[in-house]
């Protein structure tokens, strides 16, 4: 765990297109490095043997759907890349080429920064997303990320379900110096917000982040938490929250999908967060996701360092994915 932002990469620039610096590229693709390995790799033994035909083709798309691309993404890129080609020997270079730009025209309409606007004070995010996404972390790495650039910043625990997560918070607030409005196990999540709210105007704080518990077993009890939260929060500021991210954990793969479906039914998702791009050969399902939803996509976490949430940047990724260099 590294305990400083590093200084390249903390601008005021929060979710802007910052890809092309080193430090940031070198984290971005050597997370997404079991991803682009098992992409390229499929990619190498394809086109490395034989001419392209239809039976390369089809491998293609199979290797593209087991990264988790969706099947409509794979059957259009493999399609791209037969274009014109059939019975030449193609280089897998020119197909990785051929694979980022396609992924790079998906991804585009996608790569928005997380605005936080300066108007409203405190800009209130609220964080949702099932258990073990990833964001307790994700708050965290947003916390120093948002300090960095000079924003006073409190975190608000409302997961209250769980004592290991509002521990956890407070971890992060210490890391980051940022305030934790934070009740008992087992309280009101909804009281906790009002309350966490209130504490951040009197501090005349410029973000609050609320964590939330992510129980997708009982999607009743949970819808009915996160409305009672957004409500209580209205009552303090009738424009809250300003952002409502959805953490996405990048190894579920296709199951994904169906996160984001539930959680913009029953909270208004206005951004997407994908993490542990790191630990996945599945790293496409952003692709997917991004393909099917068309929302927002702020950031990607690449790993589990306070330096590891990296403002999501549509032709970094893309090449990364496809494991070209630099
Ligand atoms: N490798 C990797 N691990 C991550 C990343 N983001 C989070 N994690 C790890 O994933 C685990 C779960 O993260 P949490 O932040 O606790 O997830 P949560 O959604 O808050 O889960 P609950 O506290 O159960 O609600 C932790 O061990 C994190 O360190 C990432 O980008 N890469």
């Amino acid at each position: 765990m590294t305990d400083s932002t590093d200084p390249q990469d903390t601008g005021n620039d929060t979710g802007s297109d910052a890809g092309s610096r080193p430090s940031w590229w070198r984290r971005l693709s050597s997370g997404l490095k079991r991803t682009s390995a098992s992409i390229g790799g499929a990619i190498a033994d394809l086109v490395t043997k034989r001419k392209l035909d239809h039976a390369v083709i089809e491998e293609l798309e199979e290797a593209l759907i087991r990264a988790d691309l969706g099947i409509e993404t794979a059957v259009a890129i493999a399609g791209k890349v037969g274009e014109g080609r059939y019975d030449k020997q193609v280089s897998a270079d020119e197909v990785k080429a051929i694979l980022a730009e396609e992924v790079e025209k998906i991804l585009v309409p996608v790569a928005k920064p997380l605005v936080i606007d300066a108007a409203r004070k405190p800009f209130v995010v609220l964080v949702v997303g099932v258990n073990g996404s990833g964001k307790t972390t994700t708050i965290g790495k947003l916390a120093a990320r948002l300090t960095a650039e000079g924003r006073k910043v409190v975190l608000a625990a409302g997961d209250t379900f769980r004592a290991a997560a509002i521990e956890q918070l407070k971890i992060w607030g210490t890391r980051t110096g940022s305030p934790v409005i934070a009740g008992a196990q087992g309280g009101d999540a909804a009281s906790l917000a009002f309350e966490a709210l209130e504490a951040a105007r009197t501090r005349a704080a410029d973000v609050l982040i609320v964590d939330t518990a992510g129980r997708l077993q009982n999607k009743t009890a949970l819808m009915g938490e996160l409305e009672k939260i957004v409500r209580v929060m209205r009552k303090v500021d009738a424009t809250a929250p300003h952002a409502v991210l959805l953490v996405l954990d990048a190894t579920v793969g296709q199951n994904a999908l169906s996160q984001v479906e539930v959680f913009s039914k029953i909270a208004g998702v206005t951004g997407l967060v994908m993490t542990k791009l790191d630990g996945t050969a599945r790293g496409g399902i952003l692709v997917a996701v991004a393909a099917k939803f068309g929302l927002p996509v702020h950031f990607i976490g690449v790993g589990e360092g306070v330096d590891d949430l990296s403002p999501f940047a549509a032709k970094d990724f893309a090449r990364a994915v496809a494991g070209i260099d630099g």
